[in-house]
């Protein structure tokens, strides 16, 4: 399957995708584990995409969020179906979850339609069918045969995310699955991930309020050294990134004023949120084409093309 030679690294992106309720969460906390696990309220109320990243054996497991793929009733939601399809156009796997105990539920059903249409090709989709925990094997037999008479998925899993019944092979099928290719976080780092990209979001987070959207979805904050102090207070360097040169100047402000003051109410979120002294360092610099770079994805926020969805 591959040419990779043993001991080499994989990386990629998974998105996890179903009804709401179909048990994503479960799941992600699962394999994600509580040491990586980015899933705070923080985080899940912003437009932060990474949702966590698990390690299987050399392979790095990257999980982006899909905060709830459902079939747009309200023009408001249209923005979060985007989003969340956005993620799953990027990712180098999707699993679909749906649930045991409710079969083919016409949402369910709704979700395959447009996988249908935006993966034609049938791209690295596989079914997870969840909650098995609730009913008869002989039910999970015949519900997957109507799922992959649906659609070709590439594999089907039964799990219960709840009890942990099939998660592992999952994981491993996953990790054999991504890319090879290095990893997106050094491993020394990933302990501290979690806090460095909602201390990123934090400061973007305070940028967004100061600048009134005049920069909008083309702004990202990355935490790029995180050093503990001796006294227990912590150095943290941060990079604003902005797509073009006139940005630069908006997000500076007049002598710096709108950076600063920036730093300053991030800092002291950032401080309040870990509980001891803070030293940041913000600076901001011009990255052209970081939208179309492949190298975006180690970025925080995980923007698509003005958050666009491709595929
Ligand atoms: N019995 C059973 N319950 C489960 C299982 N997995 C998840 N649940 C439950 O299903 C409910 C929904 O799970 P979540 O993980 O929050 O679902 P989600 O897909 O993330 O939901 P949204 O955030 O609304 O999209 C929770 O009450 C879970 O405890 C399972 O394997 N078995």
């Amino acid at each position: 399957m591959s040419e990779v030679t043993e001991g080499a690294t994989r990386a990629g992106f998974v998105a996890l995708i179903g009804e709401p309720n179909a048990g994503k969460s479960t799941l992600l906390n699962r394999m994600v584990g509580a040491k990586v696990s980015i899933v705070t309220h923080k985080v899940q109320t912003t437009r932060t995409r990474i949702r966590g990243v698990a390690m299987a054996g050399q392979s790095q497991i990257v999980f982006v969020d899909t905060p709830g793929i459902f079939r747009p009733r309200r023009r408001l939601d249209r923005s979060m179906v985007a989003a969340a399809w956005g993620g799953a156009a990027d990712a180098d796997v999707i699993v679909m979850l749906i649930e045991a105990h409710r079969g083919l539920t016409e949402g369910s059903q709704a979700i395959i339609d447009t996988l249908r249409e935006r993966f034609p090709q049938g791209a690295r989709i596989a079914l997870a069918i969840n909650k098995i925990d609730r009913v008869q094997a002989e039910v999970l037999l015949a519900l997957a045969q109507k799922c992959n008479e649906a659609f070709p998925f590439v594999e089907t899993f039964m799990i219960s995310a709840e009890k942990g019944y099939g998660v592992e092979k999952l994981r491993d099928w996953l990790a054999a699955e991504v890319p090879a290719g290095p990893w997106f976080y050094p491993e020394d780092q990933l302990a501290d991930l979690p806090m460095r990209m909602i201390a990123a979001e934090m400061t973007r987070e305070k940028l967004t309020l100061r600048l009134h959207e005049e920069i909008p979805y083309q702004l990202t904050v990355e935490t790029i050294n995180w050093v503990d102090q001796p006294d227990g207070s912590a150095r943290i360097d941060q990079v604003v990134y902005v797509a073009r040169d006139g940005h630069k100047g908006i997000v500076l402000g007049a002598k710096g004023e709108t950076i600063k003051s920036v730093g300053t109410a991030s800092r002291a979120e950032i401080s309040e949120f870990l509980g001891r002294k803070v030293h940041l360092f913000l600076e901001v610099k011009v990255r052209p084409n970081w939208l179309e770079e492949p190298e975006r994805y180690s970025e925080m926020g995980l923007d698509f093309k003005d958050g666009n969805p491709q595929g």
